[in-house]
Order: C-alpha cells, then sequence, then structure tokens
C-alpha cells in the first residue's frame, strides 16, 4: 500500500511483488532512471549559467536541431542504464538506430528494453519552461543470451511493463506506473531524495481544460476544428480554459491533475502529426489509462498500435475519459 512521503526506493522494494518476474531487474532498472534523472536536474537547473544552452548544430534523425541538453540528457541515461549493466538495448528518439547492450560478460543476458524521449520540450530549454523526460520499458521478446533485435522494440504499447516521466518543473518530480496505478514522487534536491508526494494520481473523467497548438489550426482535420470550436462556444460549463505548453510532458501533467485533454492531430503538412508513438505516446497512454485517463489517435487506441518502425509518429489525443471520446466523436 503506497505511504505518502515514503522514499521512492522504499516504495520500489515494497512493490516488486507486483512485478510479473520479481528478480529485481526491473526494480534496479528504475533505480538507475532515478539516478539518470538527479543528473540531467543538476544540469537542467542551471541552464543559463552554463553554456548547456543552444543548439550543438547538429540535426537528428527526426529532422530537428538537436539542443545541447538534448545531447546531455541522453548521454546521461545512455551510460547511466549502460554502465549498471540493466538492459539489453536502448533505444532514444535523439539515435538513428536502437543501441546493443551485451553487457561486461558479452552475454547479453538481461531482459528488458528501455525506450526514451531524453529531453521533451526541447523548445522551451533556453526559455527557463518547464522539460520533462520520457521512459518506456518493456520484456525483451528474443531469448536472452542473444543480442537484441529491432522486433524488441517494435511491441504494442500495451505490453510495456512500466513507463513514466520526470518533470524538471517548478519541482522535480518522477511519475511512472509498472501496471498498478500511477504514483508521483517530488525530489528533495536537498536530500537528493524522491518522496512519494501523489499517490495514486487520477485524471479526472472531465475537465475544462483543452492544450493544443492552435496556430496549426488551418491544417487541421474538420473534426479537430469542430472540437476546438466547441471548446470555445459560450454554451454549458464552456468555454474552456486553452493552456498550451510546449512540452508534452508539462501539459499532460497538468491535465492528469486539473482534468483536461491535448492534442497534437494530424496536419495537411504531417498527416502522422508530429510526436513519436515509441517515446512519447506509448508511456504517455500508459500512464493515462493507468490513472484513468484515455488516449487515442483521434479514433484507435494508441496502445493497441502495431509499430513498424522505430521513429514513427502518430496524432496523438490524451487526457480526461469523456473529453478525449468527445474529441473521436467529431472525428467520426
Ligand atoms: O511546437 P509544437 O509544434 O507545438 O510542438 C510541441 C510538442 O513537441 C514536443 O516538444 C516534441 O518533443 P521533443 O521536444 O522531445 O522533440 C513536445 O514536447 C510538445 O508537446
Ligand atoms: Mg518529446
Ligand atoms: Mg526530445
Amino acid at each position: 500500500m503506497a505511504r505518502k512521503n515514503q522514499t521512492l526506493g522504499e516504495f520500489i522494494i515494497e512493490n516488486q511483488k507486483d512485478f510479473p518476474y520479481a528478480s529485481g531487474e526491473l526494480s534496479r532498472l528504475i533505480n538507475s532512471i532515478r539516478l539518470a534523472a538527479k543528473m540531467v536536474n543538476h544540469e537542467v537547473n542551471k541552464a543559463g549559467l552554463v553554456d548547456i544552452t543552444g543548439a550543438v548544430g547538429e540535426t537528428n534523425v527526426q529532422g530537428e536541431d538537436q539542443q545541447k541538453l538534448d545531447v546531455l540528457a541522453n548521454e546521461t541515461f545512455i551510460n547511466t542504464l549502460t554502465n549498471r549493466e540493466i538492459v539489453c538495448g536502448i533505444a532514444s528518439e535523439e539515435n538513428d538506430e536502437f543501441i546493443t547492450i551485451k553487457g561486461q560478460k558479452n552475454d547479453h543476458r538481461n531482459n528488458y528494453v528501455v525506450l526514451m524521449d531524453p529531453l521533451d520540450g526541447s523548445s522551451n530549454i533556453d526559455v527557463n519552461v518547464s522539460v520533462g523526460t520520457i521512459f518506456s520499458i518493456y520484456r525483451r521478446v528474443t531469448p536472452t543470451g542473444t543480442p537484441v533485435t529491432l522486433e524488441d522494440f517494435l511491441q504494442p504499447g500495451n505490453l510495456q511493463v512500466a513507463a513514466g516521466y520526470i518533470i524538471y518543473g517548478t519541482s522535480t518530480m518522477l511519475v511512472y506506473t509498472t501496471g498498478h496505478g500511477v504514483n508521483g514522487f517530488t525530489l528533495n534536491p536537498a536530500l537528493g531524495t524522491y518522496y512519494l508526494s501523489h499517490p495514486n494520481m487520477k485524471f479526472p473523467e472531465d475537465g475544462h481544460i483543452y492544450s493544443v497548438n492552435e496556430g496549426n489550426y488551418i491544417h487541421f482535420p474538420q473534426g479537430i476544428k469542430d472540437y476546438i470550436k466547441y471548446c470555445q462556444e459560450e454554451k454549458e460549463d464552456r468555454p474552456y480554459t486553452s493552456r498550451y505548453i510546449g512540452s508534452l510532458v508539462s501539459d499532460i501533467h497538468r491535465n492528469m491533475i486539473k482534468g483536461g485533454v491535448y492534442l497534437y492531430p494530424s496536419t495537411s503538412k504531417s498527416p502522422n502529426g508530429k510526436l513519436r508513438l515509441l517515446y512519447e505516446c506509448n508511456p504517455m497512454a500508459f500512464i493515462a489509462e493507468q490513472a484513468g485517463g484515455k488516449a487515442s489517435d483521434g479514433y484507435k487506441r494508441i496502445l493497441d498500435i502495431k509499430p513498424t518502425q522505430l521513429h514513427e509518429r502518430t496524432p496523438f489525443v490524451c487526457g480526461s475519459k469523456n473529453m478525449v471520446e468527445k474529441v473521436e466523436s467529431f472525428m467520426k
């Protein structure tokens, strides 16, 4: 039973029995993510003081200008997970290909793969607006002791064994699920310890916040345009409030606490939208569903999509159950 203010370390050990293969491997993996997040948090907090803002002058596989903090966060998570010998493979939004981790004994003996968006909300790094890290964990499908293959990463989201995010905001929080509800831990920077500040987080079934980049309005499908008009109507409990931070993690986190819906629809320019199915949509959808919310591409459940490519994108609608269903009703 989750106890308010217990430490993340205690919580992980006490809830290890929930994991199907409770060997401690997944607990050690979440502990490694906790450690890497602290290191990234340390750098994020001093952005502007030291030279970690701005671009590195490289373009990543997404066609985006890589920010220095994208690279730093990516390296920090990859090095931590590799050095602690805790995964057999890593896929990152910042890397073209997946990384095979064979382990010190070259025996490929670990059983989990991690897929991650090391720094989410990159456009907000230089302007001191909250950013995040998103992670998704699967048990491998290829035999232990053999090198991981693409198959291990292209699993549908409904097979995730754990997922979560870290938000580097007014406070730093780690929010995650292992399929037994969603819990949020706040970092006490003075002690370097995470405490259970938000036990059993729940998406309110309804809300009054909609989060979408309305700058793309003219390129949206008619159903999305109609839904935005619906949100703005002076009727019943509307108009809703428009809130858009431009960091997926922060927009979803706020809406989970207050009730709301986040949309990154397809546009005539990018028919599959912008967000990455494996690194962003699957983990946030798992969190949303575990918190009683919902996540779809406007038509079908995100977690049932069978991925075909490492960096594929999908339209994304995520949040309070009744609000997501309302969007879907406009898309029909
Ligand atoms: O500026 P836009 O087109 O509204 O996109 C904002 C969205 O893009 C993202 O920044 C994409 O994530 P990355 O920063 O990891 O590339 C989301 O966090 C955010 O919701
Ligand atoms: Mg992102
Ligand atoms: Mg990113």
